[in-house]
C-alpha cells in the first residue's frame, strides 16, 4: 500500500531548452516541460507515458537533481531542493535515484561490476571497508545476479543482467524513489518481462516509489498503479491505471491506447 503523504512533489514545473539546432525558421527554444504538477508516493508506481519529443526524459532528469528546472518547484520530504540548502540536496541525491534506458552506456564499461556498485557508497562514505563489501553482495541478491556477477565487467553479461547491475546501483543507498526511464526499451523482448517484475516487486519490498516512463502504453499499463499521459510537456491526463485505460477522459489518451499493439 502507498504511504499517502508524497515523497516527491513537481510543482508547475517548467523546463525550456535551448534548442540544439539554431536554423531559420525553427524556434531557437522548446519548452520541454509546461508546467507539470505530480506526486510520487512510497509503494506506489506511477507511469509516464508519452510519444517520443513530449518531454518524459527531461521530467526524469528534473525529477533526480540532473535538469534544473526554468521555473517552479521540486519538494523532497516536504522541502524544496532547489533552494540551496546543502543537508537537503545531499539527502535528495540520496533517496531518489535513476535507471536509465541503456545500461551499457549507463555503466562505466571498465569497471567491474563490484567496484560499480561500491561507488556509490565510497562517494557518500557509508560504512566500513567490510560493510560496503557487504552491502555489494546484498545488492546483487537483491536483483537475482550470483556473487560470481562481482567479478566480471559490465560487458561481459547479457544486456538483461547489465540492466540488473543497473537496477542494484540505484538501489546502493537505499532510495525512498526510483526513476526509470525507458529501462527496458534497450533490452531484447524475451527478459522485458524479467525486468519489469523484479523492479515490481522491489516496489513492493523496498516499499519505493517508482516513476516508471515509457513510450509504450501497455508496458506502462503492466507496472503502473496510476497514469500520467504527455502531450507536448504537458500531463493531459493522470489517474489510477485501470480508470485511464477502462473510460480514457482525453482524446490523446484515447489515441495511444487505440495505437497500442505491442506487448512488453
Ligand atoms: N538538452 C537539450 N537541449 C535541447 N533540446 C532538448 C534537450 N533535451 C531535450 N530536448 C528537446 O526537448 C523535447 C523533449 O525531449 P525529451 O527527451 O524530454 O522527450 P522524451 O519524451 O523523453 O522523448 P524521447 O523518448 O525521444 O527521449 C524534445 O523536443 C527534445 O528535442
Amino acid at each position: 500500500m502507498s504511504d499517502d503523504t508524497p515523497v516527491l512533489e513537481l510543482k508547475d514545473v517548467h523546463v525550456v531548452h535551448k534548442a540544439r539546432t539554431g536554423k531559420l525558421f525553427r524556434p531557437d527554444r522548446v519548452h520541454a516541460v509546461a508546467g507539470v504538477d505530480m506526486a510520487v508516493r512510497r509503494g506506489e508506481t506511477i507511469g509516464i507515458v508519452g510519444e517520443s519529443g513530449c518531454g518524459k526524459s527531461t521530467l526524469a532528469k528534473v525529477m533526480v537533481g540532473l535538469q534544473a528546472p526554468t521555473s517552479g518547484d521540486v519538494v523532497f520530504n516536504g522541502r524544496s531542493v532547489l533552494k540551496r540548502n546543502a543537508r537537503t540536496r545531499k539527502e535528495f541525491g540520496r533517496a531518489i535515484s535513476i535507471v536509465f534506458q541503456d545500461p551499457s552506456t549507463a555503466l562505466n564499461g571498465r569497471m567491474l561490476v563490484r567496484d560499480i556498485l561500491r561507488d556509490p557508497l565510497d562517494v557518500h562514505g557509508i560504512g566500513s571497508p567490510r560493510d560496503r563489501e557487504k552491502r555489494v553482495s546484498e545488492l546483487l541478491d537483491l536483483v537475482g545476479l550470483p556473487q560470481s556477477a562481482l567479478d566480471v565487467l559490465p560487458s561481459q553479461v547479457s544486456g538483461g543482467q547489465r540492466q540488473r547491475v543497473a537496477i542494484a546501483r540505484a538501489l546502493a543507498l537505499d532510495p525512498d524513489v526510483i526513476v526509470a526511464d525507458e529501462p527496458t526499451s534497450a533490452l531484447d523482448v524475451s527478459v522485458r518481462a524479467q525486468v519489469l517484475n523484479l523492479l515490481t516487486d522491489l516496489k513492493a519490498r523496498l516499499n519505493l516509489g517508482l516513476v516508471f516512463i515509457s513510450h509504450d502504453i501497455q508496458t506502462v499499463r503492466y507496472v503502473s498503479d496510476r497514469i500520467a499521459v504527455m502531450y507536448f510537456g504537458k500531463v493531459v491526463e493522470e489517474g489510477m491505471a485501470e480508470e485511464v485505460f477502462d473510460h480514457p477522459t482525453n482524446d490523446y489518451t484515447r489515441t495511444l491506447l487505440g495505437a497500442a499493439p505491442t506487448l512488453l
